[in-house]
């Protein structure tokens, strides 16, 4: 890495990410079996994450109404909805990146749970190598980072060396995902964390997610990926119009709609007459 430069994200959400934390545990990767893991540990105490009463508004567009969440430790919470209806937003507000107009975000008990967020665009400092720029990451965690080994559960170990500008849109976000992979955090917040992703990366993307829910993580992710959320998500929430239409395990929701799958209950749940102008 040059002298005096650093790959440091230009986007300044991201930043807020990097945490100082505890060194990675490995973690197998794999395709996911339908809902394989453990669930949410229910003997907690206390949610990773808890929303309380979120709204907020651009301007005159209201884009949350009163909406309130926990994620449990061990939990995966999948937050669908239509373009446009709120979840970047949401999520920015559950990592605390960003806070709402109303409503209190709360992580774990005394802010000792740590938080990794994958942004819905991760961005990172051109003329570095996907290594490095999680090596650059790395340095702020009190303890030993394997960064090739969060390479490897990403799926980037063959491009460890590429640098990041030559990355394809797909492999940019898998980098995002192991930047929020460093340190081990206790809870991840994933902004559409299979956007742009071959199905077999998919797959292995959720079955890291399976993977990091079982030894414990609390996630939640957004995703319009509704066959892998289906079959992996232990709750799924459904955002529309600012509110949430639905929050239950995704074979609940599939079959209050009297629906075949999740597919076609979200289509029965939403309105999908396109882009609304809230
Ligand atoms: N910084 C901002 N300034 C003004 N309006 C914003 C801003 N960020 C988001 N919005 C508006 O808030 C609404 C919700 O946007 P958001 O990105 O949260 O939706 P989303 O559900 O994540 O959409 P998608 O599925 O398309 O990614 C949209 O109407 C969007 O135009």
């Amino acid at each position: 890495m040059p002298d005096g430069e650093t790959p440091a994200n230009e986007a300044t959400e991201t930043v807020a990410t990097a945490q100082p934390n505890d060194p990675a545990t490995a973690t197998t990767t794999g395709a996911p079996e339908a809902n394989p893991t453990p669930g949410p540990d229910s003997s907690a105490s206390h949610p990773a994450i808890e929303a309380t009463g979120l709204s907020h508004a651009f301007g005159d567009v209201r884009v949350l109404e009163d909406v309130s969440l926990s994620v449990a430790p061990g939990e995966i919470v999948a937050l669908v909805g239509p373009n446009g209806s709120g979840k970047s937003t949401l999520l920015r507000f559950l990592a605390k990146v960003r806070a709402p107009d109303e409503g209190t975000v709360t992580i774990g008990e005394a802010g000792e749970t740590r938080v990794g967020y994958l942004p819905q665009q991760p961005g990172f400092r051109s003329g570095f190598s996907a290594e490095d720029t999680l090596q650059f990451y790395a340095q702020f965690v009190d303890d030993e980072i394997d960064v090739p080994d969060i390479l490897d559960r990403v799926g980037l170990s063959g491009a460890a060396n590429r640098r990041v500008e030559a990355l394809s849109g797909g492999m940019t976000r898998l980098l995002g995902l192991g930047r929020a992979l460093v340190g081990d955090p206790d809870a991840l917040v994933l902004d559409e964390p299979a956007s742009g992703l071959d199905p077999g990366m998919v797959e292995r993307l959720f079955g890291i997610v399976s993977d990091l829910a079982a030894d414990g993580t609390a996630i939640i992710l957004s995703s319009h990926n509704l066959g892998p959320v289906e079959r992996t998500a232990d709750r799924v929430v459904v955002l529309d119009d600012g509110r949430f239409v639905a929050d239950a395990p995704p074979r609940e929701i599939v079959e209050s709609a009297g629906a075949a799958d999740l597919q076609t209950a979200f289509g029965t749940l939403v309105s999908t007459d396109g882009v609304d102008g809230r």
